[in-house]
């Protein structure tokens, strides 16, 4: 089952009198279950991607379909989260209740154990178990980086769409990220992830690359 379906998916960007089209005539299938490395040089358009398939940026033309249907932005945590190359933690929630959020959103009368569990699980994994009750200031930036992966998966979402998300990790804390990205996707979610970095290809399911707002199947040439 597929989780994304883009076609011909165009997205231009006005600068006074300078238009840049940041996507054009993208054409992308992710299914249930796949890991998709999205990779490509700085200004590709990749950020323009994952902002259009999560209802951030509206595309000027084309067709897109995200998880079961309807607008991007109508699809709560569990079917579609995010990993924003600036992370987007909550200044005033410990990394904790930064993770259980997308749980808390979710409500009361859909809420479980299971949440709890598997951000202890995750925290714990990412060697953040002795930092929960910290505030996102309170750590580094690789470790608001682990945080903001383990709040995106806490839900075992149906797709989730990860923008740079080793850019500041060292190799091991980036290979438990990895690990992790793969978990899930062994539970059945859809992982796109842009990426620099090259053990993160090697482990993808399939690379497509960028360039210049075009979508190609395979690594860079
Ligand atoms: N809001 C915006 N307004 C104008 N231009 C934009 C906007 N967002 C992105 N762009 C431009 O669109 C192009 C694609 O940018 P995008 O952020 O998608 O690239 P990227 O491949 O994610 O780059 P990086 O690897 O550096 O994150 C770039 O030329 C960028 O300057």
């Amino acid at each position: 089952m597929s989780a994304v379906r883009a076609s011909g998916v165009r997205k231009c960007f006005t600068r006074g009198a300078e238009t840049v089209t940041a996507l054009d005539g993208v054409d992308l299938v992710v299914d249930a279950g796949q890991v998709v490395a999205l990779v490509g040089p700085s200004g590709s358009g990749k950020s323009t991607l994952l902002a259009v398939l999560c209802g951030w940026e509206v595309p000027d033309a084309g067709a897109l379909v995200v998880g079961g249907g309807g607008a991007p932005d109508a699809q709560g945590w569990g079917e579609l989260a995010l990993v924003p190359q600036a992370l987007g933690l909550v200044a005033d929630l410990s990394l904790l209740d930064n993770v259980l959020l997308p749980a808390r959103l979710r409500g009361p009368h859909r809420r479980s154990a299971a949440p709890t569990a598997l951000a202890g699980q995750l925290l714990a994994g990412f060697g953040l178990d002795h930092l929960t009750d910290r505030y996102p200031h309170q750590v580094s930036l690789g470790e608001q980086q682990r945080a903001a992966v383990a709040r995106a998966l806490v839900l075992r979402p149906a797709l989730l769409l990860a923008d740079e998300p080793t850019a500041h990790q060292d190799r091991e804390h980036a290979d438990r990220l990895l690990d992790a990205l793969h978990d899930a996707a062994d539970d059945g979610t859809a992982v796109l992830v842009a990426t620099h970095d090259e053990v993160a290809w090697s482990r993808a399911d399939r690379v497509v690359s960028m360039r210049d707002g075009q979508l190609t199947d395979g690594p860079p040439s």
